[in-house]
């Protein structure tokens, strides 16, 4: 049996949890970080190219990337542990595929669909609007709280959007910041992370946008480096089972160790939380609102190239599509781009629907999709990888949890507020950022700092 006695307790090596730990070290604190699996980093990962071609130590994200303007947090740790990022790539045209039909384009409207767009821009300048009257600390205090989280985004959808152009690319909008369809949302929920981030348009763009730019060596690396630092305060295949509080302390257990500390963190995302027993027991606002937060479904698929051979043809391999399964497409090739790699996303309905096909179905249906919009050479892959998310045991699910209607109404109030010794973190308890790395590092420094105001 594995066991220590520490100040704080954090269970989860995400962002969240590695930034708590390291805030509190950083302010002269014990701290211990138990992680479930046999590496930090949770949601993000880097994986080491084997293509013939790659060079050595070549990686390339098959969970989170991207990081963008206005998430000073995230921006600030990169700087802070010594990494850079570069620019996604972004030179070329755009290339969308409807109803049968490829076309490749410049600027943000795609050709033949004009007043689809100019609806859909109208309809994002509204959401926007809307969203600016969210509360980020409580979304249920908004003025048309009780309205808006009584409907799901599709019912304002349906009721707001009367081209079937606005609809397909709102729609895809939704199924690219959730991976979730319209209709499982609240709107009040999407108002909410509109505000979150600050804007629709700061959430989907690429350019000027969440998905801007990448950093160097993988986005593994901010959870490495923090670990790095942590050193023997993080271990590794500690899933917590219990945790129980009583008078003097609280003991965190699972198999073959136990931990005693004054206070914890729970930096893990909520229905995982769920997942552990807490003595005494929760109460029932707290354990209901974990039972209400799913997580969305995304299948992830990196395909290598021996060149990124679509630049050539003038295309920036960013690709908008009515068919899927994969209906966006990124560049995520390598920043020297000695070899090419197209990204695509399986999200929402369609990552459920492969969710039980065979990796051998999905990998040939994804490709089938890199080959309609690039041509044939996109089935000349000389590494495939695909990452899906829902069948990770200490996921379960990806982008993030999202909140379907009445939950922000009835149990928001339950999703940061501490439990006695318990102090909850991770991406979905963010104000600003929900969701996203810089919302995961915001929630774990407000944890550290919460425990930091208890400890004597
Ligand atoms: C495919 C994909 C693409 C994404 N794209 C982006 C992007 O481009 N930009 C962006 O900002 N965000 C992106 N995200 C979201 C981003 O990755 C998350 O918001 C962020 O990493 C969450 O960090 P976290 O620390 O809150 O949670 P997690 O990373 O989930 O960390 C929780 C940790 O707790 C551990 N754990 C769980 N249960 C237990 C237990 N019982 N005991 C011990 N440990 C436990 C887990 O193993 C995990 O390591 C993406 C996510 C995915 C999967």
């Amino acid at each position: 049996m594995r066991s220590a006695s520490t100040e704080v307790i954090v269970v989860g090596a995400g962002l969240a949890g590695l930034s708590a730990a390291r805030q509190l070290q950083a302010a002269g604190r014990q701290v211990l970080v138990l992680e479930a699996r046999d590496r930090v980093g949770g949601r993000t990962l880097n994986h080491a190219l084997t293509a013939p071609g790659a060079k050595p130590g070549t990686v390339v994200e098959i969970g989170g990337q991207w990081v963008g303007p206005t998430q000073d947090r995230v921006l600030a740790l990169i700087e802070e542990l010594g990494l850079s990022t570069f620019k996604t790539w972004g030179e070329g045209r755009f290339t969308d595929y409807r109803r049968g039909r490829l076309r490749q384009y410049s600027g943000r409207i795609p050709p033949g669909n004009l007043l689809g767009s100019v609806e859909a821009q109208l309809a994002i300048n509204r959401l926007n609007r809307m969203a600016r009257e969210v509360p980020l600390a409580a979304p249920w205090t908004a003025p048309r709280a009780a309205e808006w989280d009584g409907q799901t985004f599709q019912s304002w959808m349906d009721r707001r959007l009367w081209t079937g152009g606005a609809k397909e690319l709102i729609e895809l909008a939704i199924e690219a910041v959730f991976s979730a369809q319209p209709r499982d949302l609240s709107l009040l929920h999407v108002l909410f992370y509109i505000h979150s981030a600050g804007s629709l348009d700061l959430l989907i763009n690429t350019e000027g946008g969440a998905q801007e730019a990448r950093i160097v060596g993988g986005s593994q690396r901010i959870a490495l480096a923090m670990a790095e630092q942590l050193g023997e305060a993080v271990w590794l295949n500690a899933a917590v089972e219990r945790i129980e509080q009583d008078g003097q302390g609280v003991t965190v257990s699972g198999a073959g160790f136990e931990v005693r500390g004054q206070r914890v963190i729970v930096a893990v995302p909520p229905p995982l939380a769920a997942r552990i027993r807490y003595f005494p027991l929760l109460d029932g606002l707290r354990d209901q609102l974990t039972q209400r937060l799913p997580m969305g479904t995304v299948t992830k698929v990196n395909a290598v190239y021996a060149t990124p051979f679509w630049r050539r043809a003038g295309s920036n391999g960013q690709v908008t599509s009515d068919t899927g399964p994969i209906k966006l497409v990124y560049d995520n090739s390598p920043q020297d781009g000695h070899v090419g790699i197209l990204m695509g996303f399986i999200e929402g309905s369609e990552g459920r629907r492969l969710l039980r096909e065979t990796p051998e179905r999905r990998r040939a249906l994804a490709l089938e999709c890199f080959a309609r919009y690039f041509g044939p050479e996109a089935l000349q892959v000389r590494e495939y990888i695909e990452q899906s998310w829902a069948d990770e045991e200490w996921s379960r699910g990806c982008y993030a949890s999202y909140f379907p209607p009445g939950v922000w109404s009835d149990y928001g109030s339950a999703l940061r507020e501490p439990i006695g010794r318990l102090h909850w973190a991770g991406t979905e308890t963010a104000e600003v950022w929900n969701g996203y790395f810089d919302g995961a590092i915001r929630s774990g420094e407000r944890a550290a700092a919460e425990v930091r105001a208890q400890l004597r």
